[in-house]
């Protein structure tokens, strides 16, 4: 088990800065996921550790050394590519034997090794099948077996499930976690499917632009996300425009206090799935913002329901767990709707979550 630092690393192509000063700590046997939107840098950060491809600026370190001048072949590390890049030649069990075979394990062990890796990929029966042979999700589990049969001290995945259909991609991925947690291989995983991503890692580093927004762990990023554009990346937000009032924050009709100093620009963020439908506008109006919503469309899906509500602050999407016959009946209407504060997060114009004091 290894732990990987990535110290400030710069990047540019021509006059672009592809990566700007990336830091970032993976530990021991952890899977970390670096997601972002297209052209974020991800891809670049990956080759980088990869040694595909040499930084403008700043280190790799692995288990404390600096692995940075040394060629891909000499860092021991195993890598997963989107496009399968198993080798057409080869059957399955020399695909899985490739590595071994190239740092000289002998032929017993290689076979134990081989054995092994179609056992844990599940393709016991067809070592001795062409790639050719083989579906898109089979040649890509030969491709996780080839690298993880060498234990690599990293395992690199490019977003390797992007090529199969959306119910292999939830078989496999399910997979690729349970084989990385036997055997404990720390793992860098690529992706813009945040789906993905909160599905399948220990924590998750969201990217924008060759920058990063945020580290933390599925529920922390979903939960708690600390910049704008984590909140609104992962998962579905409302967004709700607020302005400062001096040390209180307006939105629409309603004035909040806020625990911080107020400036313009504010965001007042909040899940669908956190907005109440139904709530009842008498009663202690604390705890909650409380708000009329005319109901513009609700699309019921079994168990759980989407409302578009017009509201005097704008457009509020709500989700609706499990909902009631009365509940689904009410488009057109007008209805109460709260949020409750301890599930709105506050952004600043600068996108940074800024405490929200409105409880009180
Ligand atoms: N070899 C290269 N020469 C010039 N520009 C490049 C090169 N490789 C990447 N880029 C540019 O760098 C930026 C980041 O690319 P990168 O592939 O790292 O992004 P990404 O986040 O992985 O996106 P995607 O999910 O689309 O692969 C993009 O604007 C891309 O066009």
């Amino acid at each position: 088990m290894s732990r990987l630092d990535i110290r400030t690393i710069e990047k540019s192509f021509g006059d672009v800065r592809v990566l700007k000063g990336v830091d970032l700590t993976v530990e021991s046997g952890e899977f970390f996921t670096l997601l972002g939107p297209s052209g974020c840098g991800k891809t670049t950060l990956l080759r980088i550790i990869a040694g595909f491809q040499r930084q403008d600026a700043g280190e790799i370190v692995v288990d404390g050394d600096r692995i940075d001048a040394r060629p891909a072949h000499k860092r021991d590390i195993g890598m997963v590519f989107q496009d399968y890049a198993v080798f057409p030649h080869l059957t399955v069990a020399e695909n899985i034997a490739f590595g071994l075979r190239a740092r000289r394990m002998g032929d017993a062990d290689v076979r134990a090794r081989v054995d092994e890796g179609l056992r844990m990929v599940r393709l016991e029966g067809l070592g001795q099948r062409l790639p050719s042979e083989l579906s898109g999700g089979q040649q890509q589990r030969v491709g996780l077996a080839r690298a993880m049969a060498i234990r690599p001290k990293l395992l690199l995945m490019d977003e390797p499930l992007s090529n199969l259909d959306a119910k292999l991609r939830v078989d496999l991925r399910e997979d690729i976690r349970d084989i990385q947690k036997r055997l404990g291989i720390t793992t860098i995983y690529v992706t813009h499917d945040q789906e993905e991503a909160l599905a399948i890692s220990d924590r998750i580093c969201v990217m924008d632009r060759g920058v990063v927004e945020q580290v933390g762990t599925p529920f922390e990023v979903y939960r708690a996300p600390r910049r704008r554009f984590a909140a609104a990346f992962v998962g579905t937000m409302n967004f709700v425009a607020a302005d400062s009032d001096g040390g209180r924050v307006r939105i629409g009709p309603l004035t909040l206090p806020v625990a911080a100093p107020a400036r313009d620009g504010f965001q007042l963020a909040i899940r669908p799935e956190n907005v109440v439908v139904g709530a009842p506008t008498d009663g202690d109006a604390r705890g909650a913002i409380r708000l009329e919503g005319a109901v513009r469309k609700i699309t019921f899906l079994g168990r759980e329901a989407h409302y578009t509500l017009s509201t005097p602050v704008g457009e509020i999407v709500a989700q609706v767990a499990d909902p009631t016959r009365e509940l689904l009946d009410v488009e057109g209407r007008t209805i109460a709707i709260a949020l409750p504060y301890d599930k709105v997060v506050l952004f600043t114009a600068e996108g940074d979550a800024t405490p929200f004091g409105a409880a009180t």
